[in-house]
């Protein structure tokens, strides 16, 4: 325990030197983070193997495809995201200075989740890294193959005293949150949120809490059912579904029911073949705790296709139960897991009202060729994120804010998102010791004619083009003038 406070301490003291403010120092460590997921391929890939019997494509286009794309877009934007932001002013500050100064939070933490235990440590990381934070990386410790890995990467790559790497279950974990950090970004389930916003309370620590819950998906009856069913069987059994934007349960149209089961049956065939125990691309149960989770979901539920599991492999093969009852256990928690439970609804009218009755979701999925029940779903429901026609695939867009709302978290990252996340923009107003008749309105003894100047110089708010800031600055001047020879 003491080496976590030693590791939060040197993080403090080495931030306090202040050698991550210049950008030469931030851009130096996003590319050694990059030389550090070329160079080690094929340790990431086998550590992934280990934890989660992830396949090679999936290792690339789910874990380490984004965090290039990620780091190539912060290097590339670093100069943009730090440069001061003029913004438009009042009359009473038109000669000043006035812009919006992103400087770095401090000393951050970062914890992380199992499921894509690469990418959801390294994404945030990349952002923090950028704005200018030192970081303590917490990786869960359920992956343990990568969270040993990142403590043996990161130091060889990044300055060993900034971005200190603890590893550890809940003791670790809970002494980590004793300490004062600066923001903390949080991804797992609500339940553990609700203990770090706990955690993060006690000294006033800002969070981002990247949650989960169960995300629906609609199927409306005017739609392509063919192409719509396997890109719910791809998102919902990738990763053996442990993903937290996942199709959690679908929702369809009473009518397309039975279609919809035998669709996904024959694109679940098509990806892993007859017997998936044996197909390379698909994955396995994290560990015996959840595979035992995800069998009592099942209990007492007629399953339609698959079912079948074997306990030694961590194996659970991709499942449906059909026409299932809103009140089943596998429909009041996040199910996690390689299961997809289908819900038959009357209508779209049903399918908002169910959505409604029931925590706002991470993600939103609805499937329809309708355009007018597309602008209505998205008006008349709520979700950290919607994707139409497809699955999960908002996720893969950097200009997009990713985060959940209500239950399923707090805030948002991804590209400028995650730098936005770890900077605080702080107010800078520079003022010069000139135009003083410009200020001599607001200062005693007050009179009518001073209150009137002074409320007129308050409420006019002007644009920050460079056009507009000499014209008004030339009106800034006159007005300037004859104060000048009204008050002093
Ligand atoms: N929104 C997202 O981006 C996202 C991504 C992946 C997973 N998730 C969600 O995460 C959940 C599954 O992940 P998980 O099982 O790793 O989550 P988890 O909440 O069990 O664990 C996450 C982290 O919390 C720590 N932790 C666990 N118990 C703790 C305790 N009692 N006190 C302090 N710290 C503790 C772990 O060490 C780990 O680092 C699902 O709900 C899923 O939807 C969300
Ligand atoms: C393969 C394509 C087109 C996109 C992949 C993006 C995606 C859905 C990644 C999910 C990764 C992730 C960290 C999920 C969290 O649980």
């Amino acid at each position: 325990m003491k080496g976590i406070q030693q590791a939060v301490a040197g993080a403090r003291m080495a931030y306090r030197t202040g050698r991550t403010r210049p950008l030469a120092f931030r851009v130096k460590q996003l590319k050694a983070l990059q030389k550090m997921l070329t160079e080690n391929e094929d340790k990431i890939f086998q550590a992934l193997k280990k934890d989660l019997h992830k396949s090679q494509f999936d290792v690339a286009i789910f874990e380490v495809v984004g965090l290039q794309n990620e780091i190539t877009l912060a290097l590339n934007k670093l100069p943009d995201w730090t440069a001061p932001e003029f913004v438009s002013k009042n009359m009473l500050t038109i000669m000043d200075e006035v812009y919006i100064h992103r400087e770095p939070l401090g000393v951050v933490l970062i914890m992380g989740a199992w499921n894509y235990p690469l990418a959801l440590v390294i994404q945030p990381l990349i952002g923090a890294i950028a704005a200018g934070n030192a970081v303590v990386i917490k990786p869960s410790e359920v992956s343990e193959n990568m969270a040993q890995l990142l403590q043996k990467l990161l130091p060889q790559y990044l300055d060993k005293e900034l971005y200190p790497v603890v590893n550890g279950a809940v003791p670790e974990t809970t002494e980590l949150l004793k300490l004062q950090f600066d923001h903390i970004l949080f991804t797992g389930s609500s339940s553990v949120g609700k203990i770090v916003m706990e955690a993060a309370a006690k000294h006033l620590t800002p969070v981002t809490l990247e949650l989960g819950g169960k995300s629906p998906c609609y199927i409306n009856k005017n739609c392509n059912l063919d192409v719509a069913c396997r890109r719910i069987a791809w998102a919902r059994y990738v990763n053996c579904g442990q993903t937290c934007i996942a199709p959690d349960y679908i929702l369809c149209d009473e009518g397309i029911h039975d279609k919809v089961v035998q669709k996904l049956i024959e694109s679940i065939k098509m990806f892993y073949g007859d017997d998936p125990q044996t197909s390379p691309d698909y994955g396995r149960i994290v560990n015996r705790h959840h595979l035992s989770r995800l069998l009592s979901l099942l209990e007492g539920l007629k399953v339609t296709h698959g079912g079948d599991y074997n306990t030694q492999q961590l194996y659970l093969a991709p499942t449906i139960v059909a026409n299932v009852d809103p009140n089943a256990k596998v429909m009041q928690e996040e199910i996690f897991g390689p299961v997809l439970p289908i819900v038959p609804v009357a209508g779209a009218e049903d399918a908002i009202n169910f959505i409604n009755n029931r925590d706002k979701p991470l993600a939103l999925y609805i499937f329809t060729n309708d355009k007018k029940l597309i602008n209505r779903m998205i008006a008349e429901t709520s979700s950290g994120g919607v994707t139409v026609n497809d699955c999960m695939i908002h996720y893969s867009i950097s200009s997009l804010p990713f985060g959940g709302i209500g239950k399923s978290g707090i805030g948002a990252y991804h590209g400028k998102f995650t730098f936005e996340t770890f900077s605080h923009r702080r107010a800078c107003v520079i003022k010069s010791f000139r135009m003083e008749s410009l200020n001599s309105v607001r200062y005693p003894p007050a009179t009518e004619s001073k209150l009137k100047w002074t409320r007129w110089l308050l409420m006019k708010s002007h644009g920050s083009s460079r056009m507009k800031q000499m014209m008004i600055g030339l009106l800034g001047v006159l007005i300037a003038m004859a104060l000048k020879f009204y008050f002093l």
